[in-house]
């Protein structure tokens, strides 16, 4: 591939898909539409992973709070992510791009024959200019519902489907601006770490995990993510998700957020 056109994976989270008040974030997705729009528009190979489905369902079935119970969380995945990929359809389809929905289960990636039959289902997407938008198939997603109080975890399959995708870089889009030395909502004094080569001890004893109620996996999960990148020799920008428009200044070499790799 001409260096110069990229495949380039995007992973937002439901901190910056979902207001505090619980209601959709629907700038955040215009701008994401626009960004991601822009990006194929200019040559590059764009998928889009998006967590929020149980966020949208707990706003369209008006719960309060995200219930404990696993087949309820699977029940509000269930309607949200209708919800969500009919505002992604709308939102891109402003900007002229086609979204598609790939819904993903750990197991799906590690056995060939079914990973070879997702991985074909990419290419041709990706060679028709449609961006892909995919989550884990959480109605089915029972390998990590041992934990009880978390329920899947997207920044490590967005690492999975990045390196099995060959991508050039993924690109993670959370509440917070980067990777701090300590967790920044608990530490006032807490920097931010703009680049990353190799992950320390140090480093990963100051990954928490997320605060906002509504996120899974925390800072952990994306270091996890990062690691993987890594390893597959590749590199991975942490970034703040309330203005998805950083993205082209990261795709454009900016320095933003946390580099990893
Ligand atoms: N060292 C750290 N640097 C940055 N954020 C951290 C750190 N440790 C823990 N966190 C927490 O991780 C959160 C982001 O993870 P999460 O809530 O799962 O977001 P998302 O929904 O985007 O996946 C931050 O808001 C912060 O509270
Ligand atoms: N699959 C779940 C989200 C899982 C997840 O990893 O959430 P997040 O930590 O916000 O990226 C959903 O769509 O609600």
């Amino acid at each position: 591939m001409n260096r110069q056109r990229k495949r380039i994976v995007v992973k937002i989270g439901t901190s910056s898909l979902i207001l505090p008040n619980g209601k959709v974030n629907l700038r955040t997705i215009d701008r994401l539409a626009y960004t991601l729009s822009t990006l194929c528009n200019d040559g590059h190979e764009v998928i889009l992973v998006s967590s929020g489905a149980i966020g949208a369902g707990l706003a369209s079935a008006g719960y309060t709070s995200r219930p404990t119970e696993i087949a309820k969380q699977q029940a509000l995945a269930a309607m949200g992510q209708m919800e969500l990929m009919r505002i992604y359809s709308q939102r891109f389809l402003d900007y002229q791009t086609k979204v598609a929905q790939v819904l993903l289960t750990r197991d799906v990636l590690t056995f060939p024959i079914s990973r070879q039959h997702v991985l074909n289902t990419f290419e041709v997407l990706l060679s028709q200019g449609v961006v892909p938008v995919v989550n884990e198939n959480d109605t089915v997603a029972v390998d990590e519902l041992d934990h009880h109080t978390t329920f899947s975890d997207n920044d490590e399959l967005s690492a999975m489907v990045a390196v099995h995708l060959n991508a050039d870089l993924l690109i993670v889009l959370s509440d917070i601006d980067g990777f701090y030395d300590q967790n920044p909502n608990q530490v006032a004094d807490a920097k931010l770490i703009p680049e990353v080569k190799e992950l320390t001890p140090t480093m990963k004893a100051a990954a928490g995990g997320s605060e906002s109620g509504l996120g899974t996996g925390g800072m952990f999960t994306k270091l996890r993510a990062a690691q993987a990148m890594m390893e597959a020799g590749k590199q991975m920008v942490l970034c703040n998700g309330k203005n998805p428009t950083y993205i082209l200044d990261v795709v454009a070499g900016k320095k933003i957020g946390t580099k990893f790799g």
